[in-house]
């Protein structure tokens, strides 16, 4: 056998692991630009983000009360009221021996002082106040400059995806706005006769297209930008005309994909240029799936993932294979976030696909997660996938599993 039959023949049937290999060889970040901390959700940090300042700046006081020296609280202990020291307006001076400053929640901790008490334990008279404990809060009710964090720490690491948590992280380091991945332009492309908008009236033999509105939404969520392009028919130059004018960095198709007479995608894009990386995956659903390169204008090549048209075949491909490229394509980690489970209903030994099934998740009074695999895993559900909120991982030739037996599976991100 040549090395050109070796390799026509290995792209067919390659399983889940070797096809998204093939499909992120060549995917890296697309670029970098600025933007304003405001409208940096959901993006990819392209540098790190560094703290140089200390987090808080001073020691803080982390109640509302009466900053003393420790050492003057003696039973029956009354003290001078020297000033006031509020968050944004520090009391200038050291508290001398004998003195108490009245101090807020976030204010600076004047100098020589190293206790807080608490104003509930206070009684205050004209000029003076009388301190008493019962309990010494060990910190002192104080927290420490740089207690959070120290200038000079790394706070986000190049490829962190921007959430709320670490979007407060950057605008408490000072930061106004963030070296990020430019966002790929994904354009999304279904095919078929049979498929009208919503909106539409269908003849009775065609359905209502749902493929591209679930794609983007996912698109978008994994950090492209997603156009959905005006769904063509099975019509091999149609489709050809819409790629060749359509601007993008990632081009994803949906439908047509399979074997039949009027599964047109590959050799439509074939007149394009279209070097295919892998044929056909042996996974359930969603054994269609195919992705190329289109190479036509020279300059590197673009990337094509084909997905199936069964809205199930799609979703989870979509989940296997277009979240790692996004990723990929934006400098974050393109690993999927395994979790476990054990499973709640009993499962037949699989056959040599691997089988992602749709399934739902509760989590036990005991607190283990158990997972129950719909009953009809047909890839034309959508009905059935709507109610998914994971899918349970079957690996190719599994034996039959028991209810208890671990399963591993992929949470989906549910609104
Ligand atoms: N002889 C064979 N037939 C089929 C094979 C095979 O290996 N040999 N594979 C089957 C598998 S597995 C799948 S999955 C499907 C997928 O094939 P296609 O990607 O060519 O999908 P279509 O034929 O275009 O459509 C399948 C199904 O999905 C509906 N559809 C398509 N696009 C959309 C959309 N955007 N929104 C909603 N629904 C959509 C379409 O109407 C069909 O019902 O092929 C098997 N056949
Ligand atoms: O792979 Mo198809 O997605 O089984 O129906």
């Amino acid at each position: 056998m040549g090395d050109d039959d070796l390799s026509r023949k290995t792209l067919k049937n390659l399983t889940v692991d070797e096809a998204r290999g093939r499909m992120l060889a060549g995917a890296a970040r697309l670029g970098v630009e600025e933007v304003p901390l405001a409208k940096a959700l959901g993006r990819v940090l392209a540098a790190p983000v560094v703290a140089d300042r200390d987090q808080p700046p001073f020691a803080a006081s982390a109640m509302d009360g009466w900053a003393i020296r420790r050492a003057d609280l003696v039973p029956g202990a009354r003290f001078q009221i020297a000033g006031e020291s509020a968050a944004g307006q520090a009391y200038g001076r050291p508290v001398e021996a004998g003195q108490a400053v009245r101090i807020f929640t976030g204010a600076p901790v004047p100098r020589g002082a190293d206790l807080v008490v608490i104003q509930e334990n206070a009684t205050r008279d004209g000029d003076t106040v009388a301190l008493t404990i019962d309990r010494d809060p060990p910190p002192g009710n104080i927290r420490p400059a740089g207690g959070d964090f120290r200038s000079g720490d790394v706070l986000l690491t190049e490829g962190a995806r921007l959430d709320a948590w670490r979007l407060a992280l950057a605008a408490a380091a000072g930061w106004p706005n963030l070296d990020v991945a430019v966002r790929p332009r994904v354009a999304i492309l279904a095919t078929g006769d049979e498929l009208v908008p919503p909106g539409y009236v269908p003849a009775p033999d065609q359905i209502f297209e749902s493929g591209s509105f679930a794609l983007a939404a996912l698109v978008e969520a994994w950090g492209g930008q997603a156009t959905r392009l005006k769904a063509q028919a099975d019509d091999r130059d149609a489709i050809a005309r819409a790629v060749a004018e359509a601007q993008f960095d990632l081009l994803v198709t949906v439908g047509g994909a399979s074997v039949g007479d009027h599964d047109l995608v590959k050799p439509a894009l074939q007149t394009l240029g279209l070097d295919l990386r892998v044929q056909t995956v042996a996974v359930r659903p969603g054994k269609p799936t195919w992705f190329g390169v289109l190479e036509a204008d020279g300059v590197g090549g673009r990337p094509v993932l084909g997905l199936p048209g069964n809205p199930a075949s799609a979703l989870v491909c979509a989940e296997l294979f277009l979240r790692p490229l996004l990723a990929a394509l934006t400098g974050a980690d393109p690993g999927l976030a395994i979790e476990t489970g054990v499973l709640a209903a009993p499962l037949p030994a699989n056959g040599p696909r691997e089988h992602w099934m749709r399934a739902a998740r509760a989590v036990d009074p005991d607190g283990r997660v158990r997972v129950t695999p719909f009953s009809d895993q047909d890839s034309s559900l959508i009905g059935v996938f709507s109610r998914a909120d994971c899918l349970v991982l079957r690996p190719a030739g599994a034996a039959a599993a028991d209810v208890g037996d671990v399963v591993q599976l992929l949470p989906l991100a549910r609104g």
